[in-house]
C-alpha cells in the first residue's frame, strides 16, 4: 500500500470501483505483490499503474495483516513523496485529502490500522 503525499502534506485516495473488493470505498493505491517481486518494487509498480505517479522519499512505515470474512490480506505501508502530483491520471475517481479529512472518506475495515501507523509516522 502507498500512503502518496503531494507537497502540501495531502494524501492520495483512489475510489475503487462497485463490483471490486471493498468497492464503492476510498483506499490508498496498491495492489497484489508480483511473484519474484519485492514489497517496495510492487509500491512503486502499484503508484505508476494505478496513478501515472512517480515518487521520492520512499520509506517502509510497516506491516499490517487483516482477515476480511473471505480472505486474509497482509499489506506494506510505504509512504512516498510524488514529483508532480498534479500529473495523476487514475481510471477511477482521486482525491488529494487532509490528514485531518480522512475520516470523512469511508475506507475499508483494514485501513483504520493504516491510517494510525501514518500517524505515528507523522
Ligand atoms: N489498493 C488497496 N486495497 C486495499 C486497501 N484496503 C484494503 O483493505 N484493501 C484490500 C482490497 C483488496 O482485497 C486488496 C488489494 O487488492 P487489489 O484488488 O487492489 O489489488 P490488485 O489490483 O492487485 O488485485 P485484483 O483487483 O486484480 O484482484 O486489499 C487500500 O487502502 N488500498
Amino acid at each position: 500500500m502507498v500512503a502518496a503525499f503531494n507537497g502540501c502534506g495531502q494524501l492520495l485516495l483512489l475510489k475503487r470501483d462497485q463490483g471490486r473488493h471493498c468497492g464503492g470505498l476510498w483506499s490508498f493505491p496498491g495492489g497484489k505483490i508480483e511473484a519474484g517481486e519485492s514489497a517496495g518494487a510492487a509500491a512503486v509498480r502499484e503508484l505508476y499503474e494505478e496513478t501515472a505517479l512517480v515518487a521520492t522519499d520512499w520509506r517502509l512505515l510497516g506491516s499490517h495483516t487483516f482477515t476480511y470474512p473471505d480472505r486474509h490480506l497482509v499489506f506494506t505501508l510505504f509512504s512516498c513523496r510524488c514529483t508532480d502530483p498534479d500529473a495523476a491520471i487514475c481510471e477511477s475517481e482521486h482525491r488529494w485529502v487532509e490528514s485531518a479529512a480522512l475520516a470523512d472518506f469511508p475506507m475499508p475495515e483494514a485501513n483504520s490500522v493504516l491510517v494510525a501507523m501514518l500517524a505515528v509516522a507523522g
